[in-house]
């Protein structure tokens, strides 16, 4: 990757479920420090351009590097190397429901430092969980024992368990009322600053868009379509952009915005 400024470069990806393309001949880059939003209608594979860039799904063809290194083919001790410089947070959540939640903040931290002691791991972990914004007695919680907000928060704490220099979330505003995701974006938005953090983010979520994302990516016919700021995709003429953003929903999202 020639531009150190671009931390996430892909070219020509495609992806396949049998007969069922999902995406083929697929650009994107991801700009160092940006939050990026990813949208797209459901099923425009979305998800699967997260896997493919995270190395959960194979992809038949193109090429995919993160952070200067090439994510495909790559040996297992290679690849795990490269995942310890990212965080995700899957769209459930994706705790373990047998462990508390400094338990599992400290599953990663366990994993790639076997040799930190329990006092130093415990305070590891209270430090992601504050800095998730959740109370200090949710480390001892079981997931089961939390809200949808606040279980988001802990995948979230969990995901920031290594320092990641990426986060990767996926729809991290789903199901949460309205004040609980506008309370989300804004620790997004103050984690990526605090931390330099480059973000990911697939969302449907409008007011997220326009209150966090640098740029907005595009997902439609089986390729990133366009990318860049809100107001240079309203410029452009194409269907489901026009519909997306200019759409009821979406002017009611700019009203709020102009509301705050
Ligand atoms: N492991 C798999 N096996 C077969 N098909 C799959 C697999 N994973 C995803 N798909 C299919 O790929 C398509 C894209 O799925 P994906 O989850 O990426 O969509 P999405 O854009 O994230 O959708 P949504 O917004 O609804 O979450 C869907 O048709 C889905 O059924």
């Amino acid at each position: 990757m020639s531009d150190p400024n671009v931390v996430i470069q892909i070219r020509g990806l495609k992806n396949s479920f049998g007969e069922q393309v999902i995406h083929d001949g697929l650009d994107l880059d991801v700009r160092r420090g940006e939050i990026l939003g990813v949208v797209g209608g459901s099923g425009t594979g979305k998800s699967v351009l997260m896997r493919s860039i995270i190395g959960l799904q194979t992809p038949d063809d193109g090429t995919v590097e993160v952070l200067g290194e090439n994510m495909i083919g790559r040996e297992e001790d290679e690849a795990k190397n490269i995942r310890r410089r990212w965080g995700v947070l899957f769209q459930n959540g994706a705790l373990f429901s047998t462990l508390t939640v400094a338990e599992n903040v400290e599953v990663p931290i366990r994993e790639y430092f076997p040799f930190i002691k329990e006092p130093l791991l415990d305070e590891i972990a209270s430090y992601k969980i504050a800095m998730s914004g959740l109370p200090a007695n949710a480390g001892p919680k079981y997931p089961s024992e939390l809200s949808g907000g606040m279980k988001k928060r802990a995948g979230l704490a969990r995901a920031l368990a290594l320092d990641p220099e990426l986060l990767f979330l996926d729809e991290p505003t789903a199901g949460l009322d309205p004040i609980g995701a506008a309370g989300f974006d804004e620790l997004i938005e103050g984690l990526k600053h605090k931390l330099e953090l480059t973000v990911f983010l697939i969302t449907h979520d409008l007011d997220t868009l326009w209150a966090i994302c640098d740029r907005v990516a595009v997902l439609a016919d089986q390729k990133v379509v366009a990318v860049g700021t809100i107001e240079e995709l309203l410029a452009l003429d194409h269907p489901w952009i026009q519909e997306y953003f200019n759409g009821p929903r979406g002017r009611a999202a700019v009203a709020s915005l102009k509301r705050q």
